[in-house]
């Protein structure tokens, strides 16, 4: 599909990407870029790509694709260093968990006659770095296109296709809608993750060794989300501030209530709640977007009596 991709940043989404570009045949040479120069040791002894360079300029000369998947607090300083070294008519795109905080920060230094799309795989695992990714991961996932006004279809037709053949289904929508839609199903769920965890481990009279122990329950499933990357998060958390804050306001409200029910012993309340929410899940499953995270890492802690 293309001579040359230019990949920046090549932890879980930038080496789940290589991977899949290779498998699909999606271009003759894969170029990577990433700031540290272990990360790209790392990825070259992986054989993610054709070339390696800690200098992102040098990657994305003549590249007719650039994806840019660095945490999102660093786009704009991404977009400022490779600017210069854009050829035109390029397709310049990114992966980032925000959408509105990466159009201000990328879209100033991109230069007439280059593609910017910005665009978020909707998928991903707790773990991060080269190691972490894997070419199926963005298999039957959405992927989201937030284009700009002045966006050309033939560009925008071109990464779909492309994001088709890694195996994602295309929506697109506008930055803010992105920004709102994922702050309540993808952020808020990472920040309760993390809160959760965090008030265990606060809490004196649960050890530590318990918190292990009894782990295999609904905790476990909040400990997986709060092992996700803390530079990615803290990022997201920064970049989508306001949407954020909104969701939060709201589930506070909300949590309020049911702290109340519970108070007062309204067991009606709380019943009609459970229903509602069992219903979503079986609608989840029932669309065939119930797909798991792989199960990298995990340790299944037999029950002795079942050995
Ligand atoms: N982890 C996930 O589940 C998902 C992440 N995303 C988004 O994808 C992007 C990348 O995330 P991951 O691959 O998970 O992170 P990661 O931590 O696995 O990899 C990030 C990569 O960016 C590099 N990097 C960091 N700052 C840089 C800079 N200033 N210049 C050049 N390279 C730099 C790192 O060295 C590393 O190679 C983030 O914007 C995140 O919001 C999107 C969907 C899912
Ligand atoms: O690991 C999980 O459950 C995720 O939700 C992965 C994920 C994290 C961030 C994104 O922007 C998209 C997907």
């Amino acid at each position: 599909m293309f001579e040359k991709i230019a990949l920046i940043g090549i932890g879980l989404i930038g080496s789940s990407l290589a991977r899949v570009i290779r498998r699909e045949g999606l271009a003759r040479h894969i170029a990577i870029s990433t700031r540290r120069p272990e990360t790209l040791k790392r990825a070259e002894n992986l054989q993610l790509g054709d070339s390696y360079s800690t200098d992102a300029r040098t990657a994305v000369r003549d590249a007719d694709l650039i994806i840019v998947s660095v945490p999102v607090g660093a786009s704009g300083t991404v977009a400022e260093e490779i600017a210069p070294a854009l050829k035109k008519g390029a397709i310049l795109t990114d992966v980032g968990s925000t959408k509105q905080s990466v159009v201000a920060q990328m879209s100033p230094f991109v230069p007439e006659g280059v593609h910017f799309i910005p665009g978020h795989p909707l998928a991903g695992t707790e773990n991060s770095g080269p190691d972490a990714g894997f070419p199926d991961l963005f298999d039957n996932r959405w992927c989201i296109f937030t284009p700009l006004p002045d966006t050309d279809p033939l560009a925008l037709e071109k990464l779909s296709t492309f994001w088709r053949r890694c195996g994602s289904n295309i929506d697109t929508m506008t930055p803010e809608h992105h920004d709102m839609t994922l702050a309540i199903v993808s952020h808020l769920p990472h920040i309760i993750a993390y809160n959760i965890v965090g008030t265990a481990d606060d809490l004196a009279n649960v050890t530590k060794s318990e918190v292990i122990k009894y782990s295999a329950s609904g905790f476990r499933d909040f400990t997986r989300l709060a092992a996700s990357d803390p530079t990615m998060w803290r990022d997201v958390c920064l970049h989508n501030k306001d949407a954020i804050l909104e969701m939060l306001a709201r589930f506070s409200e909300d949590l309020s209530s049911l702290q109340r029910a519970i108070r007062w012993g309204d067991g009606d309340k709380l019943f009609d709640l459970f229903t509602r929410t069992r219903a979503i899940r079986r609608s989840i499953i029932q669309a065939g977007q119930d797909i798991d995270v792989p199960d990298f890492g995990r340790q299944v802690v037999e029950h002795p009596e079942k050995k």
